[in-house]
């Protein structure tokens, strides 16, 4: 137990009576690197597991706990089960196909990773709280490479993001000047798992490097010609603090595509959802009708318009990926059906024959 707590134990919400308990510190391919809190084990999953599963979204992901059980050979596992999760930071996977895919596992927060010296953009940010709501963990922004700015642009840029982060703490850090690192260490005491979101060349991984106080992950200078990153991380790890916090950085994402969260566009928009509660009519569309508070804040720029229009398309993106979503279970059900008659001609004409 006392291995485990390392792991976060104490924050999870299982009970401990269970035997060959690890946390999934790695992903890679069909292979897992695997952690009891006092070794590491590269494990596989069982057959049985994979039997059992058909969604992308069950199996073990980066700060998953699962039961395993050590293999005759050293230092290898197999794992048998995920544990319900407690949290999930899920988006719709890269590419063509609906498929969801589990960023990170269990965490209690979500680091938001943004540059203030380039492409701060708060519609980015708006769409990480989302889904960070959605996930089921808290979101803290973090703005980096504060040595790069002046004071005034660093209030400036605090200021701009307060606006869509209401009620979110927003820190400004720098991992060259070590400037607000003590107050990014004070959400990750013993126990506690975090997960740093953004995109490439914002400054996870050199972050990462700081607050372990060591070089574990690989950085890079963004390009200078279009202030892009490079994407030099290519896969999601947990790593421990020395004080016993659990930290998971994660590759740069080019956009964060959302698979759900419909659920928690009224705690990410709490001033436009707080503006509908005072139209006359409840039933109001916010468009052309009297007594309308939404037209009225747009109108007197209490709110503004770019917040209003990607409140309405967040929603419609949400909406449009359920309807895909749907979709895709009709055909995956039809093709079940399809397989499963098949198979009972072939059965019958088997037995007919004989
Ligand atoms: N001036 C300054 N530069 C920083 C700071 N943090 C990171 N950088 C630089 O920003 C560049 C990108 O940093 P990374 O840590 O690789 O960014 P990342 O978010 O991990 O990028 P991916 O791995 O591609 O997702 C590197 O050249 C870092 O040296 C900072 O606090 N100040
Ligand atoms: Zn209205």
């Amino acid at each position: 137990m006392n291995n485990l707590c390392k792991l976060g134990w104490e924050n999870s919400n299982h009970s401990t009576n269970l035997e060959h308990l690890a946390r999934v510190i790695t992903v890679q391919k069909n292979s897992y690197r695997i952690s009891d809190g006092k070794m590491e084990y590269l494990a596989h999953l069982s057959g049985k597991f994979l039997n059992e599963t058909n969604s992308t979204m069950d199996y073990p992901a980066v700060g998953d706990w699962v039961e395993a059980q050590k293999l005759e050979e050293e230092k290898k596992a197999v794992i048998r089960r995920v544990l319900p999760r407690k949290s999930q930071f899920v988006r719709q996977a890269a590419g063509l196909k609906t498929e969801a895919q589990i960023v990170a596992a269990n965490m209690d927060t979500v680091f938001i990773v943004n540059s203030l010296n380039h492409d701060l953009n708060v519609r980015r940010i708006e769409r990480y709280v989302l889904a960070t709501y959605d996930s089921g963990a808290t979101p803290v922004i973090v703005l980096t490479k504060k040595d790069a700015c002046s004071q005034e642009e660093v209030e400036a840029a605090i200021a701009t993001v307060e606006e869509v982060a209401i009620g979110i703490p927003i820190i400004a850090v720098s991992s060259v000047s070590k400037d607000g690192v003590a107050e990014l260490m004070e959400y990750l005491p013993a126990g506690r798992t975090v997960t740093l979101l953004g995109s490439s060349g914002v400054g996870k991984s050199t972050l990462v490097n700081t607050l372990l106080g060591k070089e574990v992950q690989d950085t890079k200078e963004i390009r200078e010609s279009d202030s892009r990153g490079r994407h030099t991380t290519t896969h999601r790890e947990m790593f421990s603090l020395p004080n016993g916090a659990l930290l998971i950085d994660t590759p740069g994402m080019r956009e964060l595509q959302l698979w759900d969260g419909e659920s928690s566009i009224d705690t990410t928009f709490q001033d436009v959802e707080q503006l509908t509660t005072e139209c006359r009519f409840t039933d109001c569309r916010h468009d052309t009708e009297p007594g309308c508070r939404v037209q009225e804040a747009l109108a007197t720029g209490e709110l503004s318009e770019a917040r209003f229009e990607s409140y309405l398309k967040l929603q419609r993106e949400l909406a449009y990926e359920k309807r895909k979503q749907n979709q895709k279970a009709k055909q995956d059900e039809k093709s079940r059906w399809k397989h499963i008659s098949k198979f009972q001609k072939e059965h019958y004409k088997y037995h007919k024959k004989r």
